[in-house]
């Protein structure tokens, strides 16, 4: 297993990967003067040893890891699931997406390519997250809720039922949402209000 992104996601990460009894390979970052990430030495290309080896993408931005699993797309892992995470049999997780310690994917719940299900959060049944969508820790996604791609739910936040957001929106830690938000919006507040628009630059 490779982890591209010497983060500190990519720290989470290998917890992830550790707890299932699998071990890290390699961990690769572009940036050169990052030397190691835990007791793992950084290798800053891929080399012939690597070939085959499947990659996880450990960036949090979500636009970021989007270029580079469009960099990557052939050689991407399946799902990483923690042992601790509760996963239900009729859920569905797409590959090159994480689930942290003790989240819980509940019934019928989909969740897309490379998103980030993070410690402690919860996304119930029949939901749909699109891909590269982030969960934050502690974050609730009720029942029947629509996550378009790329938006990011902050900590604690909490979405009501039914509710469908946007893509490449910000949900601000926190926030309760009760009504439908717009792409590329930036929420706070309980309830969620609409304090400004992402743009490319910003997210
Ligand atoms: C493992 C991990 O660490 S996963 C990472 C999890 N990360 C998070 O949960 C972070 C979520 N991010 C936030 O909550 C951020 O504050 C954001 C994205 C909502 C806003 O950030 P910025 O764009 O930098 O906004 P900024 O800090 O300038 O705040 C703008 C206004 O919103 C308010 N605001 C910002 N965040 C929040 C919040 N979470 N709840 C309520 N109000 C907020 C500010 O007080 C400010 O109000 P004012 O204009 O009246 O002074």
């Amino acid at each position: 297993m490779i982890i591209f992104g010497a983060s500190g996601h990519g720290k989470v990460i290998i917890d992830v990967i550790e707890s299932t009894g699998n071990s890290v390979d390699f961990v690769i970052d572009d940036d050169v003067s990052v030397k190691e990430l835990l007791e793992y030495k950084v290798d800053h290309s891929f080399n012939a040893s690597m070939k085959n080896q499947p990659v996880i993408i450990a960036v949090g931005k979500n636009q970021t890891r989007k270029r580079i699993a469009e960099r990557l797309e052939n050689s991407i892992s399946e799902a990483l699931v923690h042992r601790s995470a509760m996963v239900s049999n009729s859920s569905f997780i797409d590959f090159g997406s994480v689930v942290m310690a003790n989240a819980s994917i509940n019934s019928s719940a989909t969740i897309g390519k490379h998103c980030i299900i993070n410690t402690n959060s919860v996304v119930e049944h029949d939901s749909i997250l699109s891909d590269f969508v982030h969960i934050s820790p502690g974050a609730v996604i009720t029942g029947n809720v629509k996550i378009g791609e790329g938006s990011h739910v902050g900590a604690g936040a909490i979405v009501i039922p039914g509710i469908t957001i946007g893509k490449w929106v910000t949900i601000g830690a926190g926030a309760v949402i009760i009504e439908d938000i717009p792409d590329n919006a930036v929420v706070v507040g309980n309830p969620g209000r609409i304090i400004k628009f992402n743009t490319v630059e910003n997210e």
